[in-house]
């Protein structure tokens, strides 16, 4: 594909829409609406990013090789934004969400569309970011997106394909809609809980591959742990309320997928780092974006251990972060474990004998 395409003319089908985040994945959104002909309003927190991205269309600390073309205002009005917009992206970490929402609550519009792109989970009360925003702006109608998206192919173009789950088809229209295009498929679910769930657990996942490639393990340990990740992630969505066959799809195996065998992930590269002995906080600094999967691992352990869901993954690569265990003692705990059937809609996991 090449970089160098104009903006396609949406005519009368061109919106507003707003995307909040000036980070990777605000900045491969922006890119994508300014491309397909909408006026993009990109609300950031830095005035001097939002100046520097006015003046040059780059977006140097986080996108620098990509410029962004088309009908892009970056700015640093939320309450001008929200105004002017038919629909909003959310794409700030979890951390970050609830008060960005609720700050502005009053702002948003009736019946206005606001789409989370956020993969994470928050603290207080185990809240994804679709809960926050029926509980925040109820007057909204809501959806989340999620898929295996790497920011940093969508940029170039790359052919990707996501998911926009939403109980009110008319939103999963819209977001089709708005950013389907030549490289950029978004296919619907209903599932909201279940899209958004895998989502953010594949994150801790992704981890753990990264943890894995560091120390040569090779494609059968890798196959091994993208499975049993898959298993470990449906078992406790599905006892959340979450559909089985979402794991089957983009949202589910497909981002799984993405993020466990590739270093453009900054939750794989997360892991690879730790693989190689080096420091949680080192390591978290020097990345300099978010990788969800770090507060992810804690509350879904915290989770499943609440409501008795086993997770060994999870409580593996959670004592080797935050208790310090050896990375060889957790593996040969994982692999001398008890052995337990593959697919547990076909046999129960633990089969008596
Ligand atoms: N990058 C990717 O490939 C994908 C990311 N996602 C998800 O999207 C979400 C955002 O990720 P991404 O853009 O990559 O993250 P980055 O770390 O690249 O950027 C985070 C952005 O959020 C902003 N931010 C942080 N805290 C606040 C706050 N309190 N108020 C307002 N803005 C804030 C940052 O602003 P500042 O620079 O001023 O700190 C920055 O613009 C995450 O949940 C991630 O999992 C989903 C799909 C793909
Ligand atoms: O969710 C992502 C791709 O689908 C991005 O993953 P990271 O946050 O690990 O970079």
């Amino acid at each position: 594909m090449p970089d160098n395409a104009t903006p396609n003319d949406a005519g009368a089908n061109s919106k507003d829409v707003a995307v909040l985040g000036g980070g990777s994945f605000g900045t491969a959104m922006a890119k994508v609406l300014g491309e397909n002909g909408h006026r993009v309003h990109f609300w950031m927190r830095d005035p001097a990013q939002a100046e520097q991205v006015r003046k040059t269309g780059i977006n140097k600390r986080y996108m620098p090789d990509v410029v962004l073309k088309g009908d892009i205002h970056p700015t640093t009005d939320l309450a001008d934004t929200l105004k002017k917009s038919d629909v909003v992206f959310v794409a700030v970490p979890a951390k970050a969400f609830r008060a960005l929402i609720s700050e502005h609550r009053d702002e948003f519009h009736d019946g206005q569309v606001v789409v989370s792109l956020t993969k994470g989970i928050e603290q207080q009360g185990f809240k994804l970011m679709s809960e926050i925003l029926l509980e925040e702006i109820p007057r909204c109608r809501s959806g989340v997106l999620s898929g295996p998206n790497l920011a940093a192919e969508i940029v170039n173009r790359e052919l990707t394909a996501t998911v926009i789950a939403a109980k009110d088809p008319e939103v999963r229209q819209i977001v089709q809609e708005l950013l389907g295009c030549e490289y950029f498929r978004v296919y619907a679910n209903v599932d909201v809980y279940g899209v958004e769930l895998a989502g953010a657990l594949k994150n801790i996942y992704a981890i753990v591959a990264g943890l894995g490639t560091a120390l040569n393990m090779g494609e059968n340990a890798r196959a091994m742990l993208i499975t049993r990740g898959l298993a470990e992630m449906s078992r406790f969505a599905v006892s959340l309320g979450a559909n089985p066959m979402t794991f089957m799809g983009l949202a589910g195996v497909g981002d799984l997928i993405a993020t466990c065998t590739s270093n453009k992930s900054r939750n794989y590269r997360v892991g690879y780092a730790i693989g190689k002995g080096r420091q949680l906080d080192e390591i978290v600094e020097e990345l300099g974006q978010v990788a969800e999967g770090i507060y992810t691992l804690k509350l879904v352990r915290e989770k499943s251990e609440s409501i008795g869901i086993y997770m060994p993954l999870v409580r593996g690569l959670y004592e080797i972060i935050y208790e310090g265990a050896s990375i060889n003692a957790v593996i040969n705990s994982l692999m001398m474990a008890a052995q337990n059937s593959d697919v547990e809609f076909i046999l129960p996991r633990t089969i008596s004998q």
